[in-house]
């Protein structure tokens, strides 16, 4: 089993990590998680929730969303059964790629993980029924500090590559992005 290994995406900050499964007869057996091996990514942030979440329908989306200030978050995002399309918007007002998408497939096979930090807002469309998604978070929720973005939002412009079969009521509604938006971190 080797070391995990980070790769850099086209927006700064946002990382996928892979891992290396030994497998043999009985089946794999990987790491998933190591705060060494991802020090120059996480830095000094702790594993403070974990949360997890199923969707029944292919399809479907949930997004895009993230936490203001003062509970800005790292998102350590894993598909742990199915695949999903998933997303992270660049929400840094000074930013090169402030309002820039980047998308990934994350599935039980592939077992990459979707490295997302504060700033940005995350989101992802199911590509199977009956997906898993587990989720490392370095803050604890907190409603107050809630904010998101339109999984539409014509300012971003996400290429969805499904049709859109499921979305919560919340979701569908998010205010689209004005000139008062200040981005994700105030
Ligand atoms: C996100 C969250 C929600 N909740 C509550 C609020 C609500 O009553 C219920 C369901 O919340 P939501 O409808 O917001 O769940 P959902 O739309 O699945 O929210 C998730 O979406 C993806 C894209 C993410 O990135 C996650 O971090 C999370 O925001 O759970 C918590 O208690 N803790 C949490 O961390």
């Amino acid at each position: 089993m080797g070391k995990l290994k980070i790769l850099e995406t086209p927006l700064k900050d946002l990382y996928v990590v892979e891992t290396d499964p030994f497998v043999d007869h009985r089946g794999a057996f990987a790491r998933w998680f190591c705060e060494a091996e991802l020090t120059e990514i996480i830095g000094g942030r702790r594993i403070k929730n974990v949360n997890f979440s199923k969707t029944a329908k292919a399809g479907s989306i949930r997004g895009m969303h993230f936490q203001y200030p003062p509970h800005a978050e790292m998102k350590m995002v894993r598909c742990i059964k199915g695949r999903v399309f998933d997303v992270a918007i660049d929400l840094r007002k000074n930013s090169k790629t402030y309002l820039k998408w980047y998308g990934v497939e994350l599935s039980e096979k592939n077992m990459k993980l979707f490295v997302i930090p504060e700033g940005f807002a995350h989101g992802f469309q199911t590509l199977e029924d009956e997906v898993e998604m587990l989720y490392l978070h370095t803050e604890f929720y907190n409603k107050e500090s809630e904010g998101a973005v339109r999984y539409n939002d014509p300012s971003v412009s996400i290429h969805w590559p499904k049709e859109i079969t499921e979305i919560s009521e919340k979701d569908a509604v998010h205010p689209l992005i004005d000139d008062r938006f200040s981005g994700a971190m105030l």
